[in-house]
């Protein structure tokens, strides 16, 4: 299938730079200071190429340029996480910011986001992890004693092969383990979680799921400009569509955790609609799931929500509702 053509809605992730307050979560290394792409373009020359000086004279991109984004996370990558990836054209092209912010709000979860709580390991499944890889690998480069089990769909091999290299080229073989979900039906596979030892519970899943129901509903919003701003980033049909969309995707995960219940702690996804958050909520609560809530991240104009559940007997304590994090 064709990729998706780039959307036209765009805007700037950091706001022009300058944009206070910051609305991203307050351990975000781009809060307080977002990236400066006048000293990047001095340090990164492919970067560079792709800058040029806007009115103020100082160095920006074109934000509706699908290269030019995917070149700013490569290096915004490199210089601030020392990782080296390859993120193939026309797949999906992480923006780092709001990776780091659901990436800290799992921290806040289990406890190690605080500086004074020793790191403690952990297991984390990141369910739908894409070429990039990106969750497990910003997770392990800011918690070195986590562990990572990252799933990909099967129908999508070259996908997954990338992920492994990615994973390969960065050292971290040792504490992400890409699989392939044979059965891309389902979300939470049996083979998947029978893959770490049965006495281990995995902390936390993770999950940025398909976004849109259909190619149909993507040219919809295209044609009322009421894209979000990531969608430039040229994912393809199987990285951004599903049927039913996002609330049923996470509808399936919320079943399929009622078999697994405890041998994951904390199940956690992300929605970007509002609409599909009360869909879901609706399923938990009809299912008699009580410990959950669900917080707030937004990246410039762009809003999404981090859904939480739980079968373990610690309540949920992550502050619920549009937080202020
Ligand atoms: C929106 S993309 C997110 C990719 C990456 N996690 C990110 O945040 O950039 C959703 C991903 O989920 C994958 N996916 C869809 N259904 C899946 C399933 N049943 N099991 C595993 N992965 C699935 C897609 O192939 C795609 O890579």
């Amino acid at each position: 299938m064709p990729p998706l053509p780039p959307s036209t809605v765009l805007s700037d992730p950091f706001e022009g730079e300058t944009a206070l307050p910051s609305r991203l979560h307050r351990r975000n290394r781009y809060r307080a200071h977002p990236p400066n792409f006048t000293d990047l373009a001095t340090r990164y020359p492919e970067f560079a190429q792709r800058t040029r000086i806007s009115s103020s004279g100082r160095a920006t991109i074109d934000f509706q340029d699908p290269l030019s984004v995917r070149e700013l996370t490569l290096t915004l990558l490199k210089a601030d996480f020392n990782l080296a990836l390859d993120i193939p054209r026309h797949t999906l092209c992480p923006m780092i910011p709001n990776r780091l912010d659901y990436i800290h709000v799992i921290e806040d979860l289990v406890g190690t986001g605080s500086s004074h709580i020793e790191q403690r390991s952990m297991i984390g499944l990141d369910i739908g992890t894409g070429a990039s890889c990106i969750y497990p690998l910003l997770a392990c480069r800011l918690n070195p004693h986590w562990k990572f089990i990252a799933t990909g769909k099967y129908i999508h091999k070259p996908s997954i092969s990338v992920a492994r290299q990615n994973v390969a080229n960065n050292g971290l073989s040792s504490k992400i383990q890409v699989l392939e979900n044979p059965d891309p039906t389902t979300v939470l596979n049996s083979l998947i979680l029978d893959s770490v030892d049965r006495d281990t519970q995995i902390d936390f899943c993770m999950c940025n799921p398909p976004f849109y129901g259909s190619s149909d509903e993507i040219s919809e919003l295209r044609d009322n400009k009421a894209l979000p701003p990531f969608a430039v980033c040229e994912g393809q049909p199987h990285e951004m569509i599903t049927p039913g969309g996002e609330a049923l995707f996470v509808i399936q995960m919320i079943t399929e955790s009622l078999r697994w219940t405890t041998r994951i702690k904390w199940y956690t996804s992300l929605l970007g609609k509002y609409s599909s958050l009360e869909k879901v909520i609706e399923v938990l609560n009809t299912n008699k799931i009580h410990n959950y809530g669900f917080t707030e991240i937004c990246q410039g104009s762009t809003r999404r929500w981090i859904l939480i559940w739980s079968f373990s007997g610690q309540r949920l304590l992550i502050k619920v509702g549009p937080a202020q994090l």
